[in-house]
């Protein structure tokens, strides 16, 4: 029986219910669509289109028709059901629901959103229209005016830069980066025109935000789980409140020196203020007519977000379609000419601009900056024929409608600036099918601010310069406004779409996926020793994926944590497929471990591609934050941190580096060697070596790690270890998000271990750090080797400083890694090397008479074990990793 208390049911409710109940709702209607899934709706469904729409660049750019490619998902519902999830393709529809006075309401943004940017575009009644009064005067054709000057001055900048770049003639040049300097530098000096540079550094938090916003929003939003105190949610409320606070300094300064008569900025924020003051004056009575502090704060953050990335993308298009189409550049120069010479643009010249005016309409229409609009119904009502209860999310997909042939004729694709040549409402069938900018009362506040500083950036560059398409630009539009959720993993929907191709697995279970299954298998399989020497071993080491490969057959699919590994394999599958068709007779099988199904890949061709990466879709999978407290380093990072890194420690383990470390393996393997001779003092003995061969391979890598310190070292190992084994008690469940933070005891140990690590090897590299840059050569140990090549690329770097050398905090991770890989891995290679030699009385006698030619009684050297030739074979062919290792390096 089960018991389900009121708040289970609101929860059921939200994730079920309504959604179930909303769809029949509509079914009835005729409104068809993918069904419901849930939690996720068809999120994830969409991010899988987007992400394998962006894979490809398009195949020729022709016609513009980016719509499959930007919006996959959206455009493959509207060709099969028609009308999706109430996406209005009807331009009347449209406006009625654009000029809506209040039933068609904007969504509450989420918690996490609003750590971003609340302001005018998220408001709703009485707050909206209080904050757009009071907003809108900042807008008027005379304020532009004043702020012409700073439009000016940046595409000023930008021209002096580009001329010094084409002094030798013509450049090669990736225009996205300058253009968008260009819009962040005419906001920033618009909005806040003295308090410029302070306006560029809230714009780069805002950018940092917007990066921590876009992880945060990968899947649906859980409500809540913005409290849980995770790295990200704290940065994102540290960056809130660092903006907040410079913001309310500049804010306070100059209400009071508005107040004083002193100062008259003609900027955003001065003309906000002052408008927000005469608002104070008019309604003295009137509680809450005015904005507050943080009102302001957040206009002005929303300023940044809505006109920063919109006006760039129209520059960029605009250069981007010119170049395709260079008769258009000459038409829009020569009229450029025409109206202005060389001189700079002043404002009724800038109205004078038809071709210009008709070119940018064009871009707006083919590549509209937003690409969607969304609203919600607070209460039930009709839409044209359609009812709606409230609670409906109401889409209207900007670029579809601007490319639908039905409404823009046959050329709809085509880029055609003439088709404005009468003004926009001539352009289409329909009246208002285009609206880059939006409708009705909620229309974009900053369109003219966007469309003057387009055409007068637009004018600068045509008069100076001619451009023309790079032969490396590869025509590949995606979505940079909308934030898209991409992944989350969906487990029943990736099930189904692993059916249909034949791939089958053992079902999904809640949450933990088949880990608990896996952790069974091994525990059965582990209390059992194997019977006779076999070396049959994959049934005991890997009990379940055995039990699945043998099920499922061929190719195994078992996925782990991993977020945008979902999403990459069916990609690379695809890939695979297409290279390579026999492989869709194959069945291949999925094994979930939480959410998220693991491929095993067996086929050593696909083992290499996968490797090699051919693709780029293969990177190693994040660790998980209880990972993090053990080590990440080198394994775990990708791209260019990787590169990075891998660079600076490669000499460390050079051919003549290791010489150097001969010495120390000498050292180590003395001491177990005359340990055993104490013991075969008397005869024979028993003994287990596998603790020796452990303690061997501590002593080898913390003697060559650390050298002098190498006592420390074995301090060190001894606390991993530990954290080592707690942190394999944590991996017999999925990891659940946020649950490290939960006080257990666990974790708590962990965390404190975590810190001692690092306190104790801090201290080691401060030290060495220190004596190496006062000379003191140092014994050729690993750590100062790395120290040493990590200064080296400080010396060669010396302009990029940080960014090309690794921190402290990164060597101490490095360290730490050095001894997770390098010490168990090696332990387990000698171990299994003596067992198999026991068991293999002739090779163990063969190698031995090898090695007694080679070196006779004495210590071995170098160049004597590269002759080693038996020795070699056995060991490389029979090493075995032990399930502590695939941890890290298979994550599982
Ligand atoms: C090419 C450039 C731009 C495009 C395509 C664009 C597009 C839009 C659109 C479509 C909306 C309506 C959103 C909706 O109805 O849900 C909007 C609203 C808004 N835009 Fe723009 N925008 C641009 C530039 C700017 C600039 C430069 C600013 C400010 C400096 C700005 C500030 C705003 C604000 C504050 C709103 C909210 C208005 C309200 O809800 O009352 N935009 N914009």
């Amino acid at each position: 029986m089960f018991v389900i208390s009121n708040s289970d049911c609101k929860v059921f409710d939200w994730v079920w219910w309504k959604p179930k109940r909303l769809e029949r709702y509509f079914k009835e209607q005729g409104i068809e669509g993918p069904s419901y899934k849930l939690i996720h709706g068809n999120i994830k469904e969409n991010a899988v289109a987007t992400k394998k729409a962006k894979a490809k660049p398009m195949e020729s750019f022709s016609p513009h028709s980016i719509a499959p490619r930007v919006f996959p998902f959206l455009h493959q519902i509207v060709e099969k059901y028609g009308i999706p999830r109430v996406n209005v393709m009807d331009p009347d529809l449209v406006k009625e629901v654009l000029s809506n006075n209040g039933h068609f309401t904007k969504m509450k943004p989420n918690p996490i959103t609003k750590l971003f940017v609340s302001g005018l575009a998220s408001y709703n009644g009485e707050k909206w229209a209080r904050h757009r009064k009071i907003i809108n005067p900042a807008f008027h054709q005379e304020k532009l005016k004043l702020m012409l000057s700073a439009f000016y001055a940046c595409s000023d900048e930008l021209i002096s830069k580009l001329e010094k770049r084409t002094l030798e003639g013509p450049c090669e040049l990736d225009v996205v980066p300058e253009l968008k300097l260009l819009t962040r530098d005419v906001i920033s000096r618009a909005a806040f025109s003295s308090n410029y540079e302070q306006g560029k550094r809230i714009f780069e938090l805002q950018t940092q935000q917007m990066e921590l916003l876009n992880q945060g929003l990968q899947s649906a939003y859980i409500p809540g789980s913005r409290f849980l105190p995770t790295k990200g949610n704290k940065r994102m409320k540290d960056i809130h409140k660092e903006i907040s606070n410079i913001l309310r300094g500049m804010i306070n300064d100059r209400e009071k020196a508005i107040r004083l008569g002193e100062m008259h900025n003609e900027d955003l924020l001065n003309l906000l203020i002052d408008s927000n003051i005469k608002e104070i004056q008019e309604h003295r009575n009137v509680k809450n007519g005015r904005m507050s502090v943080e009102d302001i704060i957040e206009e002005c953050k929303l300023f940044y977000l809505a006109g920063q990335e919109t006006t760039s993308n129209l520059l960029v298009w605009t250069i981007v379609l010119l170049s395709m189409n260079q008769e258009w550049q000459q038409r829009a120069r020569e009229e450029v000419l025409q109206v202005f010479g060389t001189e700079k643009p002043n404002f009724d010249g800038l109205t004078n601009l038809k071709i210009v005016s008709m070119i940018l309409y064009e871009v707006l229409r083919l590549y509209p900056p937003v690409t969607s609009l969304k609203r919600f119904t607070d209460k039930p009502m009709k839409l044209g024929e359609i009812n709606l209860p409230s609670g409906v999310l109401i889409g209207l997909p900007i670029l579809l409608i601007h490319h639908n042939r039905d409404i823009w004729g046959e050329d709809a694709e085509k880029f055609n600036p003439e088709r404005f040549s009468e003004g926009i409402s001539k352009a289409a069938k329909y009246k208002s099918s285009f609206f880059p900018f939006g409708w009705g009362p909620r229309i974009c506040i900053g369109q003219q601010f966007a469309i003057i500083e387009a055409k007068i950036a637009l004018t600068m560059i045509l008069q100076h310069f001619s451009f023309k398409l790079s032969s490396t630009y590869v025509h590949a539009p995606h979505l940079t406004q909308n934030i898209q959720p991409q992944h989350g993993a969906q487990p029943r929907r990736l099930e189904r779409y692993f059916r249909k191709q034949g791939i089958r697995g053992p079902p999904y279970r809640l949450i933990h996926g088949n880990v608990a299954e896996n952790g069974a298998a091994s525990l059965e399989a582990k209390a059992k020793p194997m019977t006779g020497f076999t070396h049959s071993i994959v049934p005991r080491v890997l009990p379940f994926l055995h039990q699945t490969v043998q099920k499922y057959v061929a190719l195994n699919i078992f996925h782990t944590k991993a977020e945008n590994m979902v999403v990459e394999a069916l990609f690379f599958l695809d890939k695979l497929y297409e290279n390579n068709s026999s492989l869709k007779k194959r069945k291949l099988s999925i094994f979930w471990v939480g959410g998220n199904p693991r491929v095993d890949i067996m086929d050593p061709d696909l083992v290499r591609d996968v490797l090699s990466n051919k693709f780029g879709y293969f990177t190693k999978l994040k660790p998980n934050p209880v990972v993090k407290l053990f080590v990440t380093g080198l394994v775990s990072y990708n791209g260019e941190k990787w590169s990075k890194h891998r660079k600076i420690i490669n000499p460390a383990f050079h051919q003549e580096k290791l010489k150097l470390m001969m010495p120390a393996f000498y050292t180590s393997c003395n001491e177990l060697i005359s340990r055993w001779d104490k013991l075969a003092l008397e005869g024979s003995f028993e003994l287990d070596i596998a603790p020796e061969l452990q303690c061997l391979t501590e002593d080898v890598i913390s003697r060559t790690l650390f050298g002098s310190n190498y006592k420390v070292g074995r301090q060190i190992f001894e606390l991993q270890t530990k954290q080592q084994e707690l942190l394999f008690q944590c991996s017999q469940f999925a990891y659940i998000p946020g649950s490290r933070f939960l006080p257990s005891k666990r974790y708590k140990r962990m965390k404190a271990i975590y810190e001692e690590v690092r306190t104790i090897l801090r201290g080691i590299i401060k030290e060495r750090e220190n004596t190496i840059s006062h000379g003191v050569v140092h014994s050729e140990d690993l750590l100062s080797i790395l120290i040493e090549s990590n200064l080296k690329e400080a010396q060669d770097h010396e302009a990029m400083k940080d960014g090309n050398i690794m921190s402290i905090d990164d060597i101490i991770e490095e360290c730490k890694i050095f001894y997770f890989a390098g010490q168990e891995t090696t332990a387990t290679l000698l171990l299994w090397t003596i067992v198999l030699l026991s068991m293999h009385q002739e090779w163990q006698e063969r190698a031995r008479e090898e090695v007694l030619r080679s070196f006779k009684e004495s210590k071995p050297d170098f160049d004597g074990l590269n002759h080693l030739k038996l020795v070699s074979s056995t060991t490389s062919s029979k090493s075995l990793q032990t399930s502590y290792c695939s941890f890290i390096y298979g994550n599982t």
